[in-house]
């Protein structure tokens, strides 16, 4: 017995080292060794062939499947933080297999992805095969979706055997066409998470008309995109060396139809929408946001003013920023102008306070229209009253309670006991929808409402 405590012993430290390679080895090399000594009572050596049997087995069929995975079969990796990602889980979730899957995640589907804000289940769930391999049939091929669950995220690989990878891209090109099919009409919003972009929410298009503005102002906007977007321009705006990039400084008090006019824009176009805080980004980080850009885009920047980027004469803002790790005026100037950034954005930057903006970053090249938002005139006013009381073509038939005549007449009426720019068209909105279903309530109210508002 001695002599096996002898011949077994290892130094601990080598020990390890080979187990680092091959877990464990040294305790299948003492049992070998015990084996071959051939002293050991007859169940302890079945035990130790049983052990090294199964050891070995293991490690035999993990070889087997590498080369079978190496050599035979195809593979697609689909990133967490591509929209190939999200149109994968999408046409996932409504696959047969997902009821056999041993490994699920459970979310609340949320309606963004649906479409379907009238469900009558509260809090529907949807269920994904979640941290495992599982195997599926698609168009008569056995394919294995695999989820590799790392730390904040999740990356999907499908496998087929064979070395063609038809029926995989076969597969994610039906997965896209789905997708297409059921976000139209719809804006794909997309932020920043841990330094990439994934998206965030899907918003319905919000027709144009319903954001009441100047006309020609609006015309003037919407001419410039499409001419901008036109396919013929990319190479006009090479062949003259300039940058095919194009920005608009939306300004203007709160509530007064910035956002809601940049998300009808990216819809009336059928772009999406890249939104940034720049308050909790870093330079490097918003450097490389905008190399990973699509071609096509609208790249929303909120509230500049509040992001520490305002004008270099009032404070040392780059060298306080630096400190927060914020993003910097500089940084964010060479962002708009260099070779990092993507052709064919479009930038549209909103702010409450022109005025502590830096001209470098208002100046046509970063700015090329800027359009001012104002609170509601007589002319707003008088919109949003239709907006709320005015019957649809379709609502007219079944329903006509207030003909156009009356509604319009009203509306005069309304919007002339409201003082001209005090209040922005978003505290008018939340008064009339408060009193949507009589307008005459409306009229009559809207007086009390200005004095109480006023003091
Ligand atoms: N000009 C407008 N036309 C139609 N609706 C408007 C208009 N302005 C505001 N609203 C309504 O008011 C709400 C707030 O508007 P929105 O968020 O677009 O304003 P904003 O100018 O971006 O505000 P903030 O500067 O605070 O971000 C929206 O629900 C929108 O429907």
């Amino acid at each position: 017995m001695n002599s096996i405590g002898a011949g077994t012993y290892h130094h601990p430290s080598h020990m390890s080292l080979i187990d680092v390679v091959f877990p464990g080895f040294s305790m299948a090399s003492a049992s070998a060794q015990q084996l071959l000594a051939g002293n050991l009572d007859s169940y302890t050596r079945l035990l130790c062939t049983f052990g090294i049997f199964v050891l070995f087995a293991r490690y035999a069929v993990r070889y087997v499947w590498e080369i079978v995975r190496l050599y035979f079969t195809s593979t697609i990796y689909v990133s967490y933080y591509d929209e190939a990602y999200d149109m994968l889980v999408d046409w996932i979730a409504e696959q047969p297999f997902v009821h056999n899957a041993h490994s699920l995640i459970a979310r609340v589907r949320s309606t963004h992805r649906t479409g379907n804000l009238y469900s009558t289940k509260k809090k529907p769930l949807t269920f994904s095969p979640w941290d495992g391999s599982f195997f599926f049939w698609y168009k008569g091929h056995l394919l294995i979706l695999h989820c590799d669950v790392k730390e904040h995220r999740e990356d999907l690989r499908v496998s087929s055997i064979g070395l063609n990878a038809s029926v995989l891209k076969t597969l994610i090109e039906e997965c896209r066409e789905k997708y297409i099919k059921d976000t139209q009409r719809k804006v794909s919003v997309f932020e920043h998470r841990e330094g990439e972009w994934k998206k965030a929410r899907l918003r319905s298009v919000r027709p144009i008309s319903t954001v009441i503005m100047d006309q020609g102002v609006k015309d003037d906007i919407l001419r410039d995109v499409e001419e901008f977007l036109d396919q013929d321009m990319q190479s006009w705006y090479a062949e003259r060396g300039i940058p095919y990039k194009r920005g608009y400084l939306l300004f203007g008090p709160p509530g007064t139809g910035k956002s809601s006019f940049s998300l009808s824009l990216a819809g009336n176009h059928e772009l999406d929408i890249y939104t940034l805080q720049l308050s909790n980004i870093s330079d490097t980080t918003l450097m490389r946001l905008f190399a990973e850009l699509p071609p096509r885009c609208i790249v929303l920047l909120e509230d500049v003013d509040t992001a520490g980027v305002g004008r270099r004469d009032s404070i040392d803002a780059d060298q306080a920023n630096e400190s927060k790790s914020a993003v910097t005026l500089s940084g964010l100037l060479n962002v708009l102008d260099g070779v990092s950034s993507q052709e064919g954005r479009i930038l549209v930057m909103t702010t409450n306070h022109i005025e502590q903006l830096d001209d470098a970053l208002i100046r046509p090249g970063r700015s090329d229209k800027k359009v001012h938002f104002k609170l509601a005139d007589q002319n707003i006013s008088t919109q949003l009253f239709h907006t709320v009381f005015k019957q649809l073509p379709n609502q007219k038939q079944c329903n006509q309670k207030y003909n156009d005549e009356t509604i319009e007449g009203l509306a005069r009426d309304f919007a002339s006991k409201i003082p001209e720019e005090v209040f922005s068209p978003a505290e008018v909105l939340s008064f009339l929808l408060e009193r949507k279903k009589s307008p005459y309530d409306a009229v009559s109210s809207v007086e009390s409402w200005v004095a109480k508002a006023k003091c």
